[in-house]
């Protein structure tokens, strides 16, 4: 069995990985840590997990109890892998991390974006940006992960194939993204509170939202040169769910787009391309490891719209955590993970 540990077992993301990692066939939670809940079981503040982890109890971070695992995830705000993957790096763990503190490649960026230092700039030669479907080779080695954002990799499985075809202008491209409130966590927080998000909608961060630069990180990447992209998130009354709908001028009216996203996505075995003419629908990824996507050209125009769902806390954070795990033990990819979405 591969021994896990997770730092920040109380938040959503925490919690969604127990619930995979509990229908993985060769995984085993051993440390699981709050500071707040301390010797609290899991399963009395998570009941949905009763009969899965009963004896499992909150601990407080130990990096000697940490790096006795095979694998350290990290679900904790921004800046706390940063204090500690140093030293977990020098046992033999690997480390996957779900907060943003390893994504941007460019210290002085994150710094800007995320308002404070960065706190190990020289992990970053080492960590390994976790998007399978562009990264698998890298991630197969890799001692540590930095799992992708969830609007970021939304936004980047729409529009990949576009770009690494040289089909779209990059010069102009629009990602225009809702999420649920899940989204922004389980902490106390105004914008998240039932009155405050239910029977309404709205557009947030538009000046400048923090996956702006990870996404163009990822773009840049894609086309091997610059791209000028307008990010605009809006939370939306779901408790679940990102929808991207991502826009670029088609340079290129001779291609198949259909085909060169059928084509592209053939061996991923989470990203399912829909039939020509489709409009995924977030509930149809509910639970699940999955990105479904729909391209289409409205009227046979120059604009191509590219759709693109996720589950937020699955394909976008917990899930691809996992499927990043399964890559770099050398496991199969989808162990713990084809289970399908819920529905309705
Ligand atoms: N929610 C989402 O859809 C997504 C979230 N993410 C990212 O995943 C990470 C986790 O998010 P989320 O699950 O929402 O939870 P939170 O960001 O609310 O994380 C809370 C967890 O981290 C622990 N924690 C907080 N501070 C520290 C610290 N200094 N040292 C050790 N542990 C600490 C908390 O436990 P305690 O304080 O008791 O120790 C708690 O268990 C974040 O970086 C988030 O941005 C990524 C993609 C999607
Ligand atoms: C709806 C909502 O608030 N979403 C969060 C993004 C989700 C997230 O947690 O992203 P990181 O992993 O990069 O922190 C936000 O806009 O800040």
């Amino acid at each position: 069995m591969i021994k896990i540990g997770i730092v920040g077992g109380t938040g959503y993301t925490g919690v969604e990985l127990l619930r995979l990692l509990a229908q993985h066939p060769q995984a085993h939670v051993e440390v699981i840590t709050s500071r707040s809940e301390e010797g609290q079981r899991v399963a009395d503040m998570y009941p949905n997990l009763r009969g899965h982890y009963d004896n499992l109890k909150f601990s407080v971070p130990d990096v000697t109890a940490l790096g006795a695992c095979d694998v350290v995830f990290f679900a904790t705000p921004h800046g706390v892998a940063h204090a500690m993957a140093g030293e977990l790096l020098s046992t033999s763990t690997r480390i996957i991390d779900l907060s943003a503190d390893f994504r941007l490649k460019d210290s002085e960026e994150w710094s800007r974006w995320y308002g404070q230092p960065h706190g190990a700039p020289e992990l970053l030669e080492t960590a390994v940006y976790g998007l399978p479907e562009v990264n698998r080779e890298a991630i197969r080695t890799a001692r540590l992960i930095a799992v992708p954002g969830c609007y970021p990799t939304a936004a980047q499985l729409g529009l990949i194939p576009l770009l690494e075809a040289g089909l779209a202008d990059p010069a102009r491209i629009i990602a225009d993204c809702k999420s649920g409130v899940s989204g922004a966590g389980r902490g106390t927080n105004l914008g998240s509170l039932f009155c405050e998000s239910t029977e309404s909608m709205k557009a947030y961060a538009v000046a400048g939202h923090r996956h702006l630069p990870e996404i163009s990180q990822g773009l840049r990447q894609a086309v091997g040169g610059p791209v000028g992209l307008t990010f605009v998130p809006h939370l939306t009354p779901m408790i679940r769910g990102i929808h991207a709908t991502l826009y670029s001028t088609v340079v290129d009216h001779s291609v198949d787009l259909q085909a060169l996203f059928e084509q592209r996505y053939a061996n991923e075995p989470f990203v399912d391309v829909m039939p020509a003419g489709s409009h995924p629908e977030t509930r149809s990824v509910r639970g699940a490891n999955v990105c479904r996507i729909a391209v289409h050209r409205p009227q046979g125009g120059d604009l191509v719209v590219v759709l693109s769902v996720i589950d937020n806390l699955v394909k976008g954070a917990s899930g691809q955590a996992v499927q990043n795990m399964n890559i770099a033990l050398g496991l199969d990819e989808t162990l713990g993970l084809s289970h399908p979405a819920l529905m309705p």
